[in-house]
């Protein structure tokens, strides 16, 4: 018997990252190959962005996927989540070359407080929230500050591309498949301020931190290249990451929904104390995901460089969380 469709709410739908996204929702990258999908798309109320909407879904509609349901146009947060079951946040402001994530708050930061009330309003009382918009930590933990009422389990944020990033990186380094590689995480907020930690990954059984064995390289050429990897691709395309960017977030969202198969990836997610990071701070957090639910890796030890890492990336997003308390 054919699954019941579950609905999928897409904000941004027109931007460049909705364009790398929705058509592989709609082919069942994110949910699996047998899951129909109705897609619930959020565009600004502007005349130009949804006639670009669409077009975006006059697109969709020639792809003639089997496992598109249905597909709806909205401008009204409240009526784009109503009963949905994922909601993947993408719809704000990017960054220009030059500019840092943390300083799209001011302009971001209130899309996520509106959007935070309509899911506690309307969505599905166990929607599975992904924020993409920079920043993407603080973003979650306002629209999961504005949500009292859903889960704060259900709100995360993208750390995922960081995650892939730093996987390219030590597969290149070690020339050994991209498969391969095992255990690896990246804590914190996605800023430059993120710490990727290959300290506990493995290929074939093997300790990557052996097989490297060039700290310099850790501290010098491997946490740069990872956190500051967006700025490079604005600066390279002059748009900043896009397709790698929907990549990520189907990555993210297929492993919360169908399970990670034991392997560790990362999700930002909504602290519980773990690693000392304070009760709802919105974090990089090793995790492996089955049944639908992320578990956080814990007990993992930490050497004096993890630590002072992780406060540095601790403190700016409390810094960050300070800056819109007053909104929240
Ligand atoms: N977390 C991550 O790893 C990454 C995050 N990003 C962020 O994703 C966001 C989107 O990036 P792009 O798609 O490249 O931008 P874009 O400018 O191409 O598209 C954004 C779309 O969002 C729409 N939008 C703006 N406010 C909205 C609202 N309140 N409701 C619904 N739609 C709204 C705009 O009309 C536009 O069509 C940016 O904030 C960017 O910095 C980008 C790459 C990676
Ligand atoms: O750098 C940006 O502004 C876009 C982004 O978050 C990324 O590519 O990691």
């Amino acid at each position: 018997m054919s699954k019941k469709p579950v609905r999928v709410a897409v904000t941004g739908a027109a931007g460049q990252i909705g364009y790398a996204l929705l058509f592989r929702i709609a082919s069942g990258e994110m949910l699996g190959k047998d899951q129909p999908v109705i897609l619930q798309l959020l565009e600004i109320p502007d005349e130009k962005a949804q006639k670009a909407l669409k077009g975006v879904m006059m697109e969709l509609e020639d792809c003639a996927f089997p496992l598109l349901a249905g597909m709806e146009a909205h401008s009204d947060p409240m009526t784009a989540f109503k009963d949905t079951d994922y909601a993947l946040l993408v719809g704000s402001r990017p960054r220009g070359p030059g500019m840092e994530r943390a300083e799209l708050l001011a302009v971001n930061g209130a899309i996520f407080i509106a959007q935070g009330k309509a899911l506690n309003a309307v969505a599905s009382r166990n929607v599975k929230v992904l924020v993409v918009g920079n920043p993407a930590n603080t973003n979650a933990w306002i629209a999961m500050k504005s949500a009292p009422d859903l889960p704060r389990k259900n709100f995360t944020a993208m750390l995922r591309l960081d995650h892939n990033r730093a996987l390219s990186q030590i597969a290149a380094k070690t020339g050994k498949p991209v498969s391969s590689i095992e255990k690896l995480c990246v804590w914190g907020n996605h800023s430059p301020t993120m710490y990727a930690d290959y300290r506990f990954a493995t290929i074939e059984g093997q300790s990557v931190k052996e097989m490297i064995n060039d700290e310099t390289w850790n501290r010098e050429v491997f946490l740069p290249t990872v956190g500051k990897r967006g700025a490079a691709i604005i600066e390279a395309r002059g748009l900043s990451s896009a397709a790698s960017a929907a990549n990520a977030a189907i990555d993210h969202m297929r492993d919360w929904a169908l399970g990670s198969n034991g392997r560790w990836v990362t999700m930002g997610i909504p602290s519980d104390g773990w690693y000392d990071i304070p009760k709802d701070t919105m974090f990089g957090f090793p995790v492996v995901c089955e049944g639908g639910e992320y578990k956080v890796v814990e007990g993992l030890p930490m050497d004096d460089f993890s630590r002072e890492r992780i406060a540095i990336t601790l403190k700016e997003l409390l810094d960050e969380q300070a800056a819109v308390k007053h909104l929240v």
